[in-house]
């Protein structure tokens, strides 16, 4: 096992400017649509991390062509098996690919981390079936499975409950415009969570000129019909900025996040309004977003149904806020990496915090904090709350910060730099 990573402790104000690598988000479904589409791709910035990779990997091993470094040049290509696909750990990868491993011909096994088995899994499964997929999952209804792929899928309509994952819907939608009827989904059942996610599926698939209509709540339709090939300059990822942006309200200093969009689909956009909340002056120019500490560091009373994967870093940074939080409409987090919600009251609360797990969230009491081993339960966000924590607690020490490299392998050098820069 790593040793604890010392965190950097911050004896100045932290000020200066970062640049983002490539969205996952964004990344992962233009490799999916790009697999599916009907003439080669040119993905540029692509995020290279462990859950692009793993992407990537996949589809290489259906049979399609992957190829450059800086810009990804994706050759599509009849699907085939038999192929073993690793999840790893990627949500994305575990939703987004079985839909498309459907059109496969030959069995497509998949298989993830200890950790990616107990995410939720089944509705999807049991989804794809009503599509007309033959899927072996031993009665698990979670990873491993094997999908017999036949080279086509009926498609039509199905019901799914998708309050576990908005990647149930956005997988589905993904592939829907290859399988026979296209595919519509109705969700029924406790409100889908990280809605902006869904509609980041609906942008890309339209613009590769896919029809879909999605007037209606909770029901999406995508026609059958060719995907186009992308031509595409992937967007910074914006939830990986919080961490570097949360630093300079933790210390009174001042970050700018190069090439912030001005218009985009990531829910990560969704920082701006929250840090200013706390208390941030928050500018959006031609340098990008710069967020500046205000007098004070307030509590955060939120709903972050739409926006959960943010939580674990504003929840770090609530536990060091002059007046207390409530973040609220995250319980699908317990379904993520880990259980994020009892992780980070199990964490903050072991460095003196004090923090209580509610039913659909957290409440958070600002604390004086001590140093400690932060625990990262293998899940890059938890690493990223620790690692926020340290630049103003002493001796904060994070385990397994090298799990950041699920979605950005550069993390500790960008910090480290950020933070010893001034
Ligand atoms: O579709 C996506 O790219 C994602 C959707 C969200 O998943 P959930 O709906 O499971 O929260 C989000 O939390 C995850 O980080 C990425
Ligand atoms: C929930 C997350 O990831 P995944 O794509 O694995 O679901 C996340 O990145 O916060």
């Amino acid at each position: 096992m790593q040793n604890p990573w010392p965190a950097p402790r911050a004896d100045r104000p932290v000020t200066g400017t970062v640049t983002m690598p490539g969205s996952k988000s964004v990344t992962n479904r233009a490799l999916v649509l790009a697999a599916l589409a009907d003439g080669p791709s040119m993905l540029r910035a692509p995020l290279r991390s462990r859950d692009t990779e793993l992407m990537a990997a996949a589809l290489r091993a259906l049979g399609v062509g992957i190829e450059g470094t800086e810009a990804w040049q994706v050759t599509p290509q009849k699907l085939r098996g038999p192929a073993t696909v690793d999840c790893g750990l990627a949500g994305t990868v575990m939703r987004f690919l079985p839909p498309a491993a459907v059109l496969a011909e030959g069995p497509v096994t998949l298989d993830g981390d200890e950790q990616a088995r107990v995410r939720p899994m089944g509705r999807l499964l049991d989804a794809l079936r009503a599509l007309g997929a033959d899927i072996d999952d031993g009665g698990r209804a979670s990873l491993p499975f094997t999908v017999a792929g036949t080279g086509t899928l009926p498609g039509g309509e199905v019901t799914i409950d998708a309050s576990a994952s908005s990647q149930f819907v956005s997988g589905l939608l993904l592939s829907g415009a290859r399988y026979e009827k296209g595919v519509t989904v109705h969700h029924d059942g406790k409100p889908v969570p990280s809605l902006p996610h869904i509609d980041m599926s609906v942008a890309m698939l339209r613009a590769a000129g896919v029809t879909v209509d999605d007037s209606e709540a909770n029901t999406w339709r995508v026609e059958p019909g060719p995907i186009a090939g992308l031509d595409l300059d992937i967007e910074p990822d914006l939830s990986n900025a919080a961490p570097f942006l949360a630093a300079a309200l933790a210390t009174g200093g001042r970050v700018t996040v190069t090439g912030w969009p001005v218009r985009t689909t990531q829910a990560g956009d969704a920082l701006r309004d929250l840090l200013a909340r706390m208390g941030a002056e928050v500018t959006l120019d031609a340098r990008g977003l710069t967020v500046a500490a205000g007098d004070r560091l307030l509590g955060l009373d939120a709903d972050l149904h739409d926006v959960g994967e943010l939580t674990p870093v504003l929840a770090a940074l609530a536990a060091l806020a002059e007046t207390p939080s409530r973040l609220r409409g995250v319980a699908h987090l317990r379904g993520h990496e880990t259980d994020r919600l009892a992780a980070l009251a199990t964490e903050l609360n072991n460095l003196g915090g004090q923090v209580t797990e509610t039913e659909d969230g957290l409440a958070i009491e600002p604390r004086p904090l001590h140093g400690g081993v932060f625990g990262s339960y293998s899940d890059h966000r938890m690493a990223q709350a620790g690692v926020l924590l340290g630049l103003v607690v002493d001796g904060i020490a994070v385990e397994n910060v090298a799990t950041t490299g699920k979605t950005m392998p550069t993390f500790t050098t960008v910090w480290t730099d950020l933070v010893s820069v001034h």
